[in-house]
């Protein structure tokens, strides 16, 4: 009897290539770089420095898919049990952990010097807080343990203007603070609308998602509960003055259209509703952190 081999055929180098960029999460890290850079520009009343922004620019994207690649290797074994992870590297078996973890050493740590040389230590330091933040309190901590995991674990993903802005004034001022607390209060309906839809998804992989732990009624009122925080942090930028009559009129818009997503889940759910939330909330911080910038240089003052 002729054995017969189940090995996959080895991948060309553009596929392999493929394969590793996917593991960076090209994505969400493009919006996490675009409100890095957002925050780099907001930072000072003229144009920032060529230099910083741009090790900023590369530095952040190379520590942030360093840590998305942390995040899948460790959740590999999950990633197979959900629908929406299983064709990742990792589970589909492209890639091997040691592969997995070599990337994201070499990746992050170029990144990190990177931001250490051309951009200023804080900034690398800062980055590498939100690196452990992301890869190993969330990933590894919060996210197996608590419904609270992504509430908690936000603070990372809203670092990024923080981190641009460190990068061109070597401090991090109050405005800052307020571009971070609008990805904070963001992070929860952008998740929960997601992880309403997929529910199933994290009850068959055992997470604690907020929809498995306490039931979907619950959850559908806390995207609201906490879409109605976000509208209240957006108009921060305008009592500090570092919003104009451009954002003002953006936000509300953009706030008014969130808050009809979130009625609606909350009144009359469907998948497909939330699915067109999660959606819109990528939509929208996209939008908001434009409008932002578009306001910082054609500043129509409000007082
Ligand atoms: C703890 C915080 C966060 C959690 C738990 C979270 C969760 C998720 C999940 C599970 C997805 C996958 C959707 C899918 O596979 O279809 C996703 C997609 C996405 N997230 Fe987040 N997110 C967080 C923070 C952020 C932040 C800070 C940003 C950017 C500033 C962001 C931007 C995006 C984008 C652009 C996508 C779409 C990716 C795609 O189309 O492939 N997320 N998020
Ligand atoms: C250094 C730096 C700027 C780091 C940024 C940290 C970072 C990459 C935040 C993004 C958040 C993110 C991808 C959440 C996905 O949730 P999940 O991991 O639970 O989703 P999954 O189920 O798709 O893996």
């Amino acid at each position: 009897m002729s054995a017969v081999t189940l090995t996959k055929p080895p991948l060309g180098l553009k596929a392999r290539l493929r394969e590793f960029l996917a593991l960076a999460k090209p994505r969400v890290v493009a919006l996490i770089v675009f409100c890095a850079v957002i925050g780099m520009f907001l930072a000072t009343p003229t144009l920032p420095p060529w230099l910083p922004v741009l090790a900023a620019t590369i530095g952040i994207a190379l520590v942030a898919g360093a840590a998305a690649a942390i995040n899948c290797l460790v959740e590999q074994k999950i990633d197979a049990l959900m629908a929406r992870t299983r064709a990742r590297p990792l589970p589909r078996g492209q890639v091997t952990s040691g592969q997995t973890l070599g990337f994201a050493l070499v990746v992050g740590g170029i990144g990190l010097f990177v931001l250490h040389q051309w951009a200023n230590p804080l900034t690398m330091w800062l980055t590498l807080a939100t690196f452990v933040g992301y890869a190993i309190i969330y990933t590894v901590v919060l996210k197996p343990s608590t419904p609270q995991n992504i509430v908690i674990g936000g603070a990372s993903g809203a670092m990024p203007p923080i981190l641009g802005w460190a990068a061109v004034t070597g401090e991090v001022s109050h405005d800052a603070m307020i571009l971070f607390l609008i990805i904070f209060a963001w992070t929860p309906p952008h998740f929960w609308a997601l992880a309403l839809y997929r529910r199933d998804d994290y009850a068959r992989a055992g997470l604690p998602m907020l929809p498995v732990t306490h039931g979907e009624a619950f959850t559908r009122l806390h995207v609201l509960l906490y879409t109605l925080i976000l509208t209240a942090v957006t108009l921060l930028p305008v009592a500090t003055g570092m919003g104009g009559g451009i954002y003002l009129v953006s936000t509300l818009i953009l706030d008014a259209i969130f808050l009809v997503y979130a009625w609606r889940i909350w009144r009359s759910y469907t998948d497909e509703l939330s699915r067109s939330t999660f959606r819109y909330s990528i939509l929208y911080l996209s939008l908001l952190f434009a409008a932002l910038l578009v306001d910082h240089y054609l500043h129509i003052p409000l007082r």
